[in-house]
C-alpha cells in the first residue's frame, strides 16, 4: 500500500474524534507532514515499536497500539506457551491509557492479564514476567527519548525483551491484523469478570528483596549522601525504597521527583546526555552531595555525575560499566563467590577496556549486538543448560546495566544499588568513583570514548540514514587520522575482512547494520543507525597509555569522522 493509501484508508475508515479528523483533513495537502504520519508502518528496532505519537500508520495511537497487542495476542495463543502476559507501563503521556489497550486486546483473545496497577520500572515487568510464569509481557515506554514519544516493548516467556526471530513472527501477525477493529469490552469490565487483574503488591516486596540479594556490600552505606533523580519516570519509589534499606541517605530534586509526561526540566532524559543532570547540578551546587544519581523515566537505565573541584563529572556508560565490573569481580573474587567459568557480557559498541578488566580477573568478555536482549539472551542460553549463575554482569555504553538474572533486562535499581554501595565504600578510603576510574586507567590504559551522532529530521530519516551507511561501504576510508584501517568488520555482510594479512573471518552475530573499523591497537570507529531515533550514531574509541594522547587522538577522530555525518542535521 502507498502512503497516499494508507492515508486515504484512514481518512474513510478511522473511527476518530473530532481532533482527529481534523488532523487528518490538515494534512491532506501538508506532503511532508503526510509522509510522517503515513510513509511507512510501525517496524520493531532496537527495543520494540517506538515512535512519535499522533494519528497515522507510522505513530503511536490508539489504532496502531492495538493492532500491535492484537499481533502479541494473535502470535502467543498459537504457542504453547502460558496464556498469560504481564504489562508495565511508565509515565509519560498515554501510556497508562495505551497498557489498558494492550491488556483489552489480550483479554479479548482469552489471554489472562497482569497489569501494574501504577507505574512501574521496566526491569520490574521483567521480573512480573518470569515470577507469573507469563507467556510474554508488554511496556509501555519510549525509554529515554523525548516527550512526543512512546513505544511498546515486547517481552518473551524468559522476561527478556523479544529477540529477532520471535519478534519477527509477532510482526508478521501484526500485519495481518486490519487496524480498526472495534474492541466489545473495556478494561473495567475485564477487570470486574477476571480475566484482567493488577499484579499484587507482595510482588514489589519480592523484587525489591531480590534486588538487595544481589548487594554485595556487607555494611550499611550510610555514609553517603546522594543527591536522586528519577527524571519525572518510574524510579522514585523503588530507587528510593533499595537505596533506604542500605542506609543511604538520599535526597531528590524536586522538580524531576513526580511522573510528568512533559519532562519538564528535563526535556530530553537520555542518562546518556550531561543535559540530564543539569536540574540536579542545580541543586547539588548547593547542597554539596557526595554522589548525583538519575534514572530514566522507565528506570532501566542510570546517569551518574562526581562532584569534582570546579563542577561535576558525569561518568559515561561505558565508565560506569568498568567500575562496576571490576566492583563485582573484585568483590566476587575477594569473597570465594566468583562462579567457576564466569559470564560477562557488554555488546559490540561498548568499550574493548572492559574486556582488559574482566582478564585481569580471568575472566572472558562475550560480546553481542546492541539492544540488552541479546545480553538477555545470553543469559537464557545459559539457563537452557542450568548454567545461570554464572552470569555476572551484563552493561552497555548506553548506561544499562544488570547484575542477577532475576530480571532479563537492564536494571537501574539494581545499578543504582551497587553503585553507591562501591561509591560508600570508595569514600571510607578517602577516595570517590572518579579518581577510582582514572585508577582504572593508569591500569589497563585510557581508553576515551565519544559517540557522534546526528538527528535527522523529516519523512526521510530512514532514507538518508540508509544512504548513509551504503555510502560508508562503498568510499571505506583507508586510514582515520593518518592511523590506517587494520580491519573491517561489516555485521550485515557478516565479515571481517583483515586488510593488513588481506584475509576473511565469518562473524558468528546475527546480521546487523553495523560498520567496525579497527584502527590497529589504537582505537575503533563504529558506525550504526540508531534504533530507537531518527539518528545515526558512530561510536569512536581512542587508546594510549598517556590520558592526553588518547584525548588529543578522541578530538582528532571526533573532528574527521563528524565530516562524513549526513548533512540534513
Ligand atoms: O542506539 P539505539 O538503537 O538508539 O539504542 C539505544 C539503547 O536503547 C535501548 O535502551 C536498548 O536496550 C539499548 O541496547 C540501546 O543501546
Amino acid at each position: 500500500m502507498t502512503e497516499l493509501e494508507r492515508y486515504q484508508q484512514w481518512c474513510e475508515r478511522a473511527p476518530l474524534n473530532e481532533a482527529g479528523r481534523a488532523a487528518l483533513a490538515a494534512m491532506q495537502n501538508d506532503e511532508t507532514e503526510r509522509k510522517g504520519c503515513f510513509g511507512a508502518e510501525l517496524q520493531f528496532g532496537t527495543a520494540g515499536i517506538r515512535g512519535i505519537m499522533g494519528i497515522g500508520t507510522n505513530r503511536l495511537n490508539d489504532f496502531t497500539v492495538r493492532r500491535t497487542a492484537q499481533g502479541l495476542a494473535a502470535w502467543l495463543t498459537s504457542t504453547e506457551l502460558p496464556q498469560r502476559c504481564a504489562i508495565g507501563y511508565d509515565s509519560r503521556h498515554n501510556s497508562r491509557r495505551y497498557a489498558e489497550l494492550c491488556a483489552v486486546a489480550l483479554a479479548e483473545r482469552g489471554v489472562h492479564v497482569y497489569v501494574y496497577h501504577e507505574l512501574a520500572p521496566t526491569p520490574m515487568l521483567s521480573f512480573a514476567v518470569r515470577q507469573l510464569g507469563c507467556g510474554c509481557g508488554i511496556v509501555v515506554s519510549a525509554s529515554h527519548n523525548a516527550g512526543i514519544y512512546n513505544g511498546i516493548k515486547c517481552y518473551g516467556p524468559d522476561g527478556c525483551q523479544m529477540t529477532d526471530e520471535p519478534a519477527a513472527r509477532v510482526f508478521a501477525e501484526i500485519e495481518k491484523i486490519p487496524y480498526f477493529l472495534p474492541a466489545e469490552k473495556s478494561f473495567e469490565d475485564f477487570l470486574a469478570e477476571g480475566g484482567v487483574e493488577f499484579i499484587a503488591p507482595e510482588l514489589w516486596e519480592r523484587y525489591y528483596e531480590t534486588v538487595l540479594g544481589e548487594r554485595l556490600a556487607t555494611v550499611p552505606s550510610d555514609n553517603l549522601n546522594l543527591l536522586y533523580t528519577p527524571l519525572c519516570g518510574t524510579g522514585n519509589k523503588p530507587v528510593r525504597t533499595v537505596l533506604g534499606r542500605i542506609g543511604v541517605n538520599v535526597a531528590v530534586v524536586p522538580a524531576q521527583e513526580k511522573p510528568d509526561g512533559d519532562f519538564k526540566t528535563c526535556e530530553y532524559p537520555n542518562p546518556e546526555t550531561d543535559a540530564a543532570l543539569n536540574e540536579s547540578y542545580k541543586i547539588a551546587r548547593e547542597t554539596h552531595p557526595d554522589l548525583i544519581l538519575g534514572t530514566d523515566p522507565d528506570c532501566d537505565r542510570v546517569a551518574v555525575a562526581v562532584p569534582v573541584e570546579g563542577g561535576f563529572r558525569k561518568l559515561s556508560g561505558n565508565e560506569l560499566g568498568c567500575l562496576l565490573l571490576d566492583y563485582i569481580l573484585g568483590t566476587m573474587q575477594k569473597a570465594g563467590t566468583l562462579p567457576a567459568d564466569p559470564v560477562a557480557v557488554r555488546s559490540i559498541v561498548s568499550t574493548p577496556m572492559a574486556d582488559k578488566i574482566a582478564a585481569s580477573y580471568g575472566v572472558k568478555m562475550r560480546r553481542v549486538l546492541t539492544g540488552f536482549k541479546y545480553i538477555g539472551g545470553e543469559i537464557l542460553a545459559l539457563e537452557q543448560k542450568h548454567e545461570e549463575n554464572r552470569f555476572v554482569f551484563g552493561f552497555e555504553e548506553s548506561c544499562g546495566y544488570l547484575k542477577g538474572t532475576y530480571a532479563r533486562d537492564k536494571d537501574a535499581v539494581v545499578a543504582s544499588m551497587l553503585t553507591c554501595d562501591l561509591a560508600a565504600a570508595l569514600k571510607r578510603e578517602g577516595t570517590n568513583l572518579a579518581e577510582h576510574m582514572d585508577a582504572l586507567y593508569s591500569r589497563f590504559g585510557w581508553h576515551e570514548a565519544r559517540v557522534l551522532s546526528c538527528e535527522l529530521q523529516g519523512p526521510d530519516a530512514m532514507e538518508i540514514s540508509a544512504g548513509f551507511m551504503a555510502q560508508m561501504r562503498r568510499e571505506l576510508p583507508k586510514a582515520v587520522c593518518g592511523i590506517a584501517v587494520t580491519s573491517v568488520t561489516d555485521y550485515q555482510a557478516r565479515v571481517t575482512r583483515d586488510l593488513v594479512h588481506g584475509t576473511e573471518e565469518a562473524v558468528t552475530l546475527p546480521k546487523s547494520n553495523v560498520l567496525v573499523l579497527q584502527l590497529g591497537e589504537k582505537g575503533t570507529v563504529i558506525l550504526r543507525p540508531s534504533g530507537t531515533e531518527p539518528k545515526v550514531k558512530i561510536y569512536l574509541t581512542a587508546v594510549d597509555t598517556d590520558r592526553a594522547a588518547a584525548m588529543k587522538l578522541l578530538d582528532d577522530m571526533a573532528a574527521e569522522m563528524s565530516g562524513y555525518l549526513p548533512k540534513n542535521a
